[in-house]
């Protein structure tokens, strides 16, 4: 087959892009120092715009092989100096010694194939649907060796490519891997076949702040200012890692068991560059999330709930379900600033933050943005939100999150301890596969599998150049058996290597 490009890189590793089906090989060759030359440089002098993109995927796949294979090296060596200080502690005979390091090896060993085991959609039993969005759904499952339940979110590649969402795919799967913060819902592993890409997150079995809303109306004020924290956190975290998330709303503010909120969906996440901090939004962006048009004709931007009159706003909320699933999705809590396609920063976050909070503690009652006799809400509460949902040069938080931590409202607030209090709501979760806290989803299509053998299984099995670089698998709970302690000396001076079981499928 003809090779489109071909490239050595530095440390015998020579990256194949086939020109055939696209995909992009590494192999190590025993090469000499003078024939590597710069990947980047030679893409972009000799290569069309794919080639370019699939060089960038190359690259990125290199340097991440290299990076996660030197600090494989030094979290195994980590580990072994760790078993010898203990065994020193303990003062066991040196035959002793060596029979635990090798045990350590062998298991170290073993855990190294694990990791090299490919993991696809066959290593996941689906179960109930308990999400959809407008480019697939998400799904309970259960790991086939493990008996763990995940999320598990697929979106169809077709339909991912033909409404140009190929960028947001990345972005979101980029910033799962990057940020790894308490607030944002955990990715284990990403993979895709010919049909397509999944996520497999961590499962929040409490719901979301939409299904929340929904079945409360209101929320008390000490309930609404807790996950108003909680979301300035997860808000945070991501801009911290000068991401806009852009999409902020109650379907994406899920809770855990515990009633402690994350954040999820990355679709429309945008990398800030350092030096940027403003986006001028191209005309192609958020093309498939036009304005949705209702019976009498009025999009979604000129109706937002707290513009509707009350019949409306009872309308809307029946309907809002089905319309964060629809192609157009909403734009009810975007900020002015994102519609209206002007330059924009991160402090339009906070503006949908702030129609959130008007939401949770005011919007059934609601004809326009004035506050009602009824509910009773504190002047603080009011105040804060008349501060986020305004002018972005008004706007608390465009001047940093302590603006918005610093507000009256949050006095109370023990920012530092939040994840560690109880939380103001906890949802009723009887097991690990209880989905009551979702709304019930019909099976239209059942779960897609692929068959185990055959002639289809290659093609369906195979990836795309568009998809490039999409897997992932989360191995880094290693590097926590190091900075843990959890390598433990057990009876008998046998060794037991615990590896916590929220990070990884597979044992040592
Ligand atoms: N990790 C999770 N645990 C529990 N429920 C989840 C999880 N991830 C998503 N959900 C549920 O699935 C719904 C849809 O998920 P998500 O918003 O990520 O999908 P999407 O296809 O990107 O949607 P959108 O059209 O809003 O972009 C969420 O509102 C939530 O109810």
């Amino acid at each position: 087959m003809a090779h489109e490009i071909s490239y050595w890189v530095g440390s015998g590793v020579a990256v194949d892009m086939d020109g055939g089906d696209g995909t992009v090989r590494l192999g190590a060759l025993n090469m000499k120092p003078d024939r590597c030359f710069n990947l980047e440089h030679d893409a972009v002098s000799v290569s069309s715009p794919v080639t370019r993109q699939k060089a960038a995927a190359a690259k990125e796949l290199i340097e991440n092989h290299y990076k996660n294979y030197l600090q494989g090296l030094q979290d195994r060596k980590e580990r072994r100096r760790a078993l010898q200080r203990r065994a020193q502690e303990e003062q066991v005979s040196s035959e002793e010694e060596e029979q635990m390091l090798r045990n350590l090896e062998r298991k170290e060993t073993e855990y190294m194939r694990l990791q090299r085991h490919k993991i696809g959609i066959d290593d996941f039993e689906q179960l109930t649907v308990i999400g959809k969005g407008a480019f697939g759904e998400v799904r309970l499952c259960r790991a086939k060796n493990t008996g763990e339940i995940f999320a598990m979110k697929k979106l169809k590649k077709s339909e991912m490519l033909s409404r140009g969402q190929v960028e947001h795919v990345r972005s979101e799967r980029n910033l799962l891997v990057e940020v790894d913060s308490r607030c944002i819902v955990k990715l284990f592993y990403s993979f895709q076949d010919s049909v397509f890409l999944y996520l497999i997150m961590e499962y929040l079995p409490g719901g979301d702040i939409m299904t929340l809303l929904m079945r409360e109306d209101v929320l008390s004020e000490d309930v609404a200012r807790f996950y108003m924290a909680e979301s300035i956190l997860a808000i945070h975290s991501i801009h911290q890692h000068n991401y806009i998330h852009r999409d902020i709303k109650p379907d994406n503010l899920i809770l855990d068991k515990n009633g402690h909120l994350k954040l999820s969906d990355f679709g429309l996440c945008k990398p800030l560059d350092n030096k940027v901090s403003t986006i001028l939004l191209e005309d192609e962006e958020f093309s498939t999330q036009e304005s949705i048009s209702d019976s009498e004709g009025n999009s979604s931007c000129d109706r937002a709930p707290w513009l509707m009159p009350k019949e409306k706003l009872q309308e809307w909320k029946r309907n809002r379900r089905a319309l964060a699933y629809s192609t157009v999705g909403t734009l009810d809590y975007m900020a002015p600033e994102v519609l209206l396609k002007k330059g924009y920063g991160m402090e339009c976050d906070w503006w949908s933050l702030g129609a959130i909070m008007y939401e949770m503690l005011i919007i059934n009652w609601k004809t326009c943005l004035k506050f009602p006799e009824e509910p009773k809400v504190s002047d603080e509460a009011k105040d804060l939100i008349c501060r986020l949902l305004c002018d972005v040069d008004t706007r608390l938080g465009t001047r940093g999150v302590e603006e918005l931590k610093a507000h009256p409202w949050f006095r109370c607030v023990k920012w530092d301890m939040l994840y560690e209090t109880e939380a103001a709501y906890k949802p009723t979760v009887t097991g690990d596969l209880d989905t009551q806290n979702f709304e019930k989803f019909p099976e239209v299509e059942g779960p897609c599998t692929i068959p185990r053998v055959g002639p289809w299984r290659k093609m369906l099995t195979s990836k795309d150049a568009n998809f490039i670089g999409y897997t992932f698998k989360k191995s880094d709970m290693l590097k926590s058996v190091g900075a843990s302690g959890v390598l433990l000396l057990g009876c008998g001076y046998s060794i037991l290597v615990s590896i916590s079981h929220h990070y990884f499928m597979y044992y040592l």
